[in-house]
């Protein structure tokens, strides 16, 4: 598909964002296979999965013991169910995971080794090349992605197990269904702890969320509404203030990116401390707030853009000391230092009695803000024109 004569690519969508365009009718989001009715489907997605993963056999990965390694292959959001994996593991983990983003598995995977492929289509050509890989070498392989898929066809006939998750929305908003599996895939490697209540917990969290951030809540009792309006016209800036916290930034990053089109400096707060704070005091930090017009007309085109922060905050749980304690300190001065320089900051703060529920709370509202935001854009956030012409671009060089 090539660029369209307008020259835009067939993209429609406002430059100024309209809080209007959120509150009125949203039928076209909310209808089956809608952005806003994929994302209220989290909670079913995680328990269906579960479901699912709990009949494809994975207990036969455990008889050959604790594995050298874990290998996530994928890309995209695929790829992030390896970051999700790392963090819920957890520091203590007696095993590397590695993510795994390019074609292929690297070159010391072996006989030793376990490599999990994702891909929700079944058909990416890194996750396909993985388990491809992985069979040759001889690694214990799960795949997981739809049904009927190329990547079902290579399990089977490399014997491996197969979890067929099926495919009711674009990857990006298929995170849990694509995630459970594999942690549970690891779970009966014995690398996560992850029993059913933490499950059934972190589910009905997502239930609880999508409720808060239903399309007929307005901006005022809507937290999602309420963060992609916050976000409008900015820079977002969304830091992590843990590893866990890194990973649901990321994941913000890539929805803001795709859904909502805006360009996004994620983190962790323990790396951004040596560099990347620096934003703060640049063009659309501090130099931005102390040169705003007070007298201009705040829907004016020529407003300067700032950055927005948004503080993920995840102080760890009471009595878990299955790894360093987080350093809460780093979140307090961050915050410190954006208000010294009049940068506005969000926080979220991390909830749950459980590593995945509080993933799970630091992304269920993210993910309906960077709809919401696309939304009052007037971009449609299912179709993302520049991503099918890189697919497109791709397929054809292959
Ligand atoms: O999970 P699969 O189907 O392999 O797709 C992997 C990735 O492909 C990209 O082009 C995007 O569409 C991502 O949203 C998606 O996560």
């Amino acid at each position: 598909m090539g660029l369209e004569d307008d020259g835009l690519a067939g993209i429609t969508g406002d430059r100024l964002p309209d809080e209007r365009r959120i509150e009125g009718d949203l039928s076209e989001s909310i209808r089956p296979g809608g952005a806003l009715w994929a994302l209220a489907s989290a909670g079913p997605q995680l328990r269906e999965s579960a479901a699912l993963a709990a009949d494809a056999g994975l207990t036969a990965l455990a008889e050959e013991g604790r594995p050298r390694a874990v290998v996530v292959a994928g890309v995209g959001t695929a790829a992030r169910t390896g970051d999700i994996l790392a963090t819920v593991a957890g520091p203590r983990c007696p095993v590397p995971i590695l993510g795994h983003r390019s074609a292929g598995v690297p070159g010391w995977v072996g006989a030793a080794d376990v490599v999990i492929a994702v891909s929700a289509s079944g058909r990416s050509p890194e996750a396909l090349a993985a388990a491809e890989a992985a069979a040759r070498r001889g690694a214990r392989l799960v795949a997981i992605g739809a049904p009927d898929s190329e990547l079902q066809a290579l399990a089977e006939r490399a014997r491996a197990s197969f979890v067929a998750v099926p495919r009711r929305a674009p990857a990006r908003l298929s995170l849990w269904a694509l995630t459970v599996p594999v942690l549970m895939a690891a779970r009966e490697l014995g690398l996560v702890n992850l029993v059913e209540a933490d499950i059934a917990e972190t589910a009905r969290r997502l239930d609880e969320d999508a409720e808060r951030c239903r399309p007929d809540a307005d901006a005022y009792v809507n937290p999602a509404k309420e963060l992609a309006m916050n976000l409008a016209g900015s820079i977002p800036v969304v830091w992590g203030s843990s590893p866990l916290a890194g990973v649901a930034a990321r994941r913000f990053g890539d929805m803001l990116a795709a859904n909502s089109r805006y360009p996004v400096v994620s983190g962790e707060l323990g790396e951004v401390g040596r560099g990347r704070v620096g934003l703060l005091d640049g063009v659309f930090g501090s130099l931005a707030e102390g040169q705003t017009d007070i007298f201009a007309d705040p829907e004016d085109d020529d407003q300067l853009t700032r950055l927005r922060i948004v503080l993920m905050r995840d102080d760890g749980l009471d009595g878990d000391d299955s790894g360093p304690k987080p350093d809460v300190r780093r979140a307090d001065a961050v915050a410190d230092l954006a208000a010294r320089r009049g940068v506005r900051c969000d926080v979220l703060p991390a909830e749950g009695g459980c590593s995945l529920e509080r993933l799970a709370s630091l992304i269920a509202v993210p993910d309906f803000a960077s709809v919401y935001l696309a939304l009052a854009h007037g971009l449609d956030p299912m179709r993302v024109p520049a991503v099918s012409e890189m697919k497109d671009a791709m397929l054809g060089s292959e």
